[in-house]
């Protein structure tokens, strides 16, 4: 029965069988109970991952997990969903086949709380994706760039945090660009709102972004030297805030090594990453630079030294005016207005984050023009920062959450809403599952006109002094009644209590944040930045920005406006999900709190998503394409239907006996409950379907050899054949072939062939009297030219090596046919073109230093997943080789073979059995040669002094099965072994 049923599954479109899975596997839970009882019991078994329908759940271990080997990848390739234990390679292979089977982008959005595992997640994506696509060169170096640009990312934008020790301080959304066979042909990267005051500030027990300490501990002498710095992170007061600069689980000196190499496989420059770590440098000496008030109290620079050094790295000269001054317009002109030394520090502290926040722009665009190709397809990978609540949350936190309520948004629109609100269109009866709806939020936050950020947009550039308090009156007098915002002033009693004057609280859909923060806006230094020479510095501060006729925007606006763009790119594709939930707080592995795992299952809709899902339907189609799928399973909508598609349907299901609760006809689409209605209905159509194909292939059959005929009927007309055999030949040939009535192989080729033999049979009639008397031998027909001129050769100057060669060729096929001589179908027919000494290029022989006997191009299938690779198999005297391009990919020792097995059919296939008790080897090898009785008779006679069993079997052997059939083909089979069909060609020979 299972078999059965996953043939049926097998047989529908990738995007049919997740909806089904989706709904088998809802039956598992029942509550939110039984969910989380589930999730903790998996969890203790090391089962991190659940599917919740197809979103799949993952539960951070905090340990290393032996389940992401590249043979882990190799089991999910290629697989069901439903056949193995959820993982996420299930989820990236499921999106990837159905974006090939349907042609379309998809996206996966992985989400969850700081810590949760979602940056793991996206990696551990990007590493299947590497691993299984086709590989070429090209593509491998396409691979190796959207690998590498994770290290390089990580070591600018992420940071420790106490949550997590590599904390993604940015979002990211990241394409991979596939083309239409499947391979990985680009990549292109959005960075989303990176955390810049982490550059300034950072709380205790938290670092600063990576690649500071990086430079600090891994750079080597003469680069620290260049750019002044000293190898001490305590000199730095930009990274001693936190008081962790060093940390156990972090290694910043070969981090430092990983990142140099990545960047250069990225393709920076030599002067670019000069200028890149210039800016780094320049950002710790900006830190580091002091102030103190003259004699009017306003802010000069303390330290010189420092100065030079920013002045010196980044190629400024007037940096010293621009932080102790502002510029004021007047009407006409401009005057500076110098700064207190607060107002100095910080304008310094804006500065530094200006241009750490830029450089990182800058880097992303940089790695994008890397990888960016013509793309064809993509699946887009979303990364972006979880919900975030501190005790002290800012404007940062403010806009995190804001994208995180976005996110949910998007869920609930393609997931549950989207759900019900087709069944209310389609008119399908149907009791509404309650969801909180987190749009009031959203509206909250970006509202026109009464929204948080028009209220703020509209307080900064007002005319006037906006302060936070200003701006909390202003919020306080336009969203004073808003249920899920609260101010010290709007609270009860016991809140007002939780609230200072200053702060606001929203009730997120995850929970309520307190925020705070301080508003400033300033384009104080970027004039002073379009003075540098430092390359980045320059690209990073345009000259024509900012225009000031024109109003500027606010961080705020630039980033609303930023997910407005990034929810468009989602909604054009089609969703995953990855939900990431965190254990516990402590990052301990084994260690599984309830409280928190009930809080993130609850706001992340999984328990609605799972009512919805479940109180649906299994499967849904257009009337259209269900009948058109359908239609052969009833007389009367077969083979056209003309009525509607709708009444088709229904007259279809009426024939198949669909109950009444088993279904629900809609405006425009049927709806199945069950997952076996469809089942049984896609099982009849399997049946039907082997026998309308027999029908119609007696039908072309006919066609074909009539077709054929007609063709071959031209071919030995051909002035060629005439040439050699005459009229009388031709008519003997074509009544041969009537005879045998074999028209698909038949053609120019095997008529040539046809005129060797004829010629070898009379050759043996009239042996010549003696091999040296060339006059005695048969006059060979024109065709046979090669040997023609050898015989012409021989007649001139008889020559011992020539015969030599030629006694060679004869001993080759003489051992050939002891081999394989009424034991393999196609031995006659494959034979007779002659044996050369070798097929590869002479590049490759070259490459090599040991003496090559043989050498020909072959398609290795992997054991796992049988996936087809070129390769080049090549004999030594010693061992086999397995040879891509250049590089030997595999030895495989003589004295480690066990045998060789090919079937008794027509394919090409050879099987190597290799001792398994040597660890180097990876099992027995499966290989498709074009030159088969050439490589074998060849491997044979290398293998003389070896005793090495060699088979021929019938039909099968371990894990190849063989057979005949119409037409050749290589498949992987429901019984997971590799199929190799040949055409039959028994009859033939
Ligand atoms: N599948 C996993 N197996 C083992 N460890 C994991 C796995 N996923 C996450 N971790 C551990 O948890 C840590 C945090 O994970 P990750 O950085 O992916 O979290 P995140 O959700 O991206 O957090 P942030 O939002 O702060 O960037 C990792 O550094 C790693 O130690």
């Amino acid at each position: 029965g299972v078999a059965g049923e996953r043939g049926v599954r097998a047989s529908l479109t990738a995007r049919d069988r997740v909806g089904i899975q989706d709904f088998v596997l809802l039956d598992a839970y029942t509550s939110e109970s039984a969910f989380l009882d589930n999730l903790r019991k998996r969890f203790h078994e090391n089962l991190i991952y659940t599917y919740v329908g197809t979103l799949l759940v993952s539960v951070n271990p905090y340990k290393d997990l032996d389940i992401y080997s590249k043979k882990q990848m190799d089991t999910y390739m290629g697989v069901n969903f439903f056949e193995l234990p959820p993982h996420i390679y299930a989820l990236a292979d499921n999106v990837f086949r159905t974006m090939l089977s349907e042609f379309n982008n998809h996206f996966i959005l992985i989400s969850g709380e700081s810590g949760a595992g979602k940056t793991e997640a996206s990696k551990k994506i990007l590493q299947f994706y590497a691993v299984s696509c086709p590989s070429t060169k090209l593509l491998n170096n396409v691979r190796d760039r959207l690998l590498l640009s994770n290290p390089v990312l990580e070591a600018f934008g992420n940071a420790k945090t106490l949550k997590n020790d590599n904390s993604s301080r940015f979002g990211k959304y990241m394409d991979i660009q596939f083309d239409h066979r499947g391979g990985a042909v680009g990549g292109h990267i959005l960075s989303y709102l990176l955390e810049k005051s982490r550059v300034v500030h950072q709380n205790h027990g938290e670092r600063n972004f990576h690649i500071f300490y990086q430079l600090v501990e891994g750079g080597e002498e003469d680069l620290l030297r260049w750019l002044g710095l000293e190898r001490n992170c305590k000199n730095y007061r930009y990274l001693v805030q936190g008081d962790c600069a060093k940390v156990s689980s972090i290694n910043d000196k070969s981090d430092w090594k990983t990142v140099q190499k990545a960047l250069s496989v990225i393709d920076f420059s030599e002067s670019d990453t000069e200028h890149l770590f210039g800016i780094i440098a320049s950002v710790l000496h900006l830190g580091n630079l002091k102030f103190e008030a003259d004699a009017r109290g306003y802010a000069t620079i303390k330290n010189n030294q420092e100065t030079h050094w920013v002045s010196k790295v980044n190629c400024l000269s007037v940096l010293q005016q621009g932080l102790t001054h502002r510029k004021i317009e007047a009407k006409t002109e401009e005057v500076l207005s110098p700064f207190s030394v607060e107002h100095a520090v910080y304008a310094r502290d804006a500065l530094a984050k200006a241009i750490y926040g830029r450089t990182f722009n800058w880097l992303v665009n940089k790695i994008n023009e890397s990888l960016d190709s013509s793309r064809k397809m993509v699946v887009g990978l979303l990364d972006i920062y979880g919900f975030e609540v501190f005790s002290v949350n800012s404007f940062e936190q403010f806009c995190i959450n804001y994208c995180n309520e976005k996110l949910q948004q998007l869920f609930i629109q393609l997931t549950l809403k989207s759900e019900q609100e087709e069944y209310e269109l389609e008119g399908i009866e149907w009791e509404p599952v309650p969801y909180f709806n987190n749009k009031i939020i959203c509206d909250l936050v970006e509202e026109k006109f009464r929204g948080i950020i028009s209220l703020l947009d509209e307080e900064c550039l007002r005319p006037g002094e906006a302060t936070d308090l200003t701006f909390l009156e202003k919020m306080e007098e336009k969203i004073g009644g808003h249920p899920h915002f609260v101010t010290h002033k709007l609270a009860d009693k016991n809140t007002r209590k939780t609230l200072e004057r200053g702060d606001f609280r929203l009730l997120h859909y995850a929970g309520e944040v307190t925020y705070y923060w301080l508003m400033y806006y300033s384009s104080l230094f970027h004039k002073v930045m379009q003075h540098s020479k430092n390359a980045i510095i320059k690209h990073c501060f345009p000259s024509s920005e900012p225009d000031n006729k024109k109003r500027p925007e606010t961080v705020v606006t630039q980033f609303k406006n930023s997910l407005v763009g990034l929810t468009e790119i989602l909604t054009s594709k089609e969703p995953w999900y990855v939900r990431c939930i965190k254990p516990n707080e402590s990052k301990q592995p084994a260690k599984f709190d309830d409280v928190l795992v009930r809080h993130q299952v609850k706001y992340l809709g999984l328990m609605e998503h799972l009512r919805v899902r479940r109180a649906g339907f299994a499967y849904r189609r257009k009337y259209e394409i269900f009948l058109q799928r359908y239609k052969a399973l009833c007389p009367d909508t077969w083979p056209n239907w003309k009525g509607t598609p709708a009444e088709g349907v229904r007259c279809l299901i009426k024939h198949l006996g669909y109950k009444t609760d088993e279904y629900k006809l809609g405006r425009t689409k049927i709806f199945i409950r069950h997952p076996r209605t469809l089942f049984a209905t896609e099982d009849a159509f399997q049946v039907c379907k082997h026998q309308l194909a027999t029908r119609i292939q007696a039908k072309y059959k006919g066609y074909r050899v009539k077709e054929n005929y007609l063709k071959q009927k031209e071919a030995v007309i051909h002035p060629v054949c005439l040439s050699v055999r005459g009229e009388l030949g031709r008519s003997r040939f074509i009544k041969g072939f009537m005879t045998r009535n074999q028209p698909a192989c038949i053609d120019n080729s095997e008529y040539l062939a046809y005129v060797r033999q004829n010629y070898l049979t009379r050759l043996k009639e009239n042996l010549p009297k003696s091999v040296l008397d060339m006059d005695s031998w048969l006059t060979p027909p024109p065709i046979l030219k090669e040997v023609n001129e050898l015989f012409m050769f021989l007649k001139n100057s008889p020559c011992y090596i020539v015969w030599m060669l030629l006694l060679l060729q004869l001993l080759l096929k003489a051992q050939t046919s002891s081999m394989f001589k009424g034991k393999k179908e196609n031995y006659p027919l494959s034979v007779c073109r002659p044996f050369v000494d070798t097929r590869i290029g002479k590049i490759v022989l070259i490459v090599f230093h040991f003496i090559i006997h043989y050498g020909v191009p072959v398609v290795k299938y992997d054991r796992n997943g049988f996936r087809p690779r070129l390769r080049q198999l090549i004999f030594t005297q010693e061992a086999a080789y397995l040879v891509e391009e250049t590089k030997i990919k595999q030895r495989i020792d003589f004295t480690s073979l066990k045998g060789v097995s090919v079937s008794n059919l027509s394919d090409n296939f050879l099987i190597l059995h290799v001792t398994c008790d040597d660890i180097k080897q990876k099992g027995d090898l499966v290989l498709q040669c074009d030159f088969l009785y050439e490589a074998l008779t060849n491997l044979k006679s290398s293998l003389s002094v070896f005793s090495v069993r060699f088979d021929i079997q019938p039909g099968r052997e371990g894990f190849v099965d063989f057979k005949s059939g119409q037409e050749s083909m290589v498949y992987r089979a429901k019984n997971g072994h590799l199929m190799v069909v040949s055409v039959d060609r028994k009859s033939n020979s």
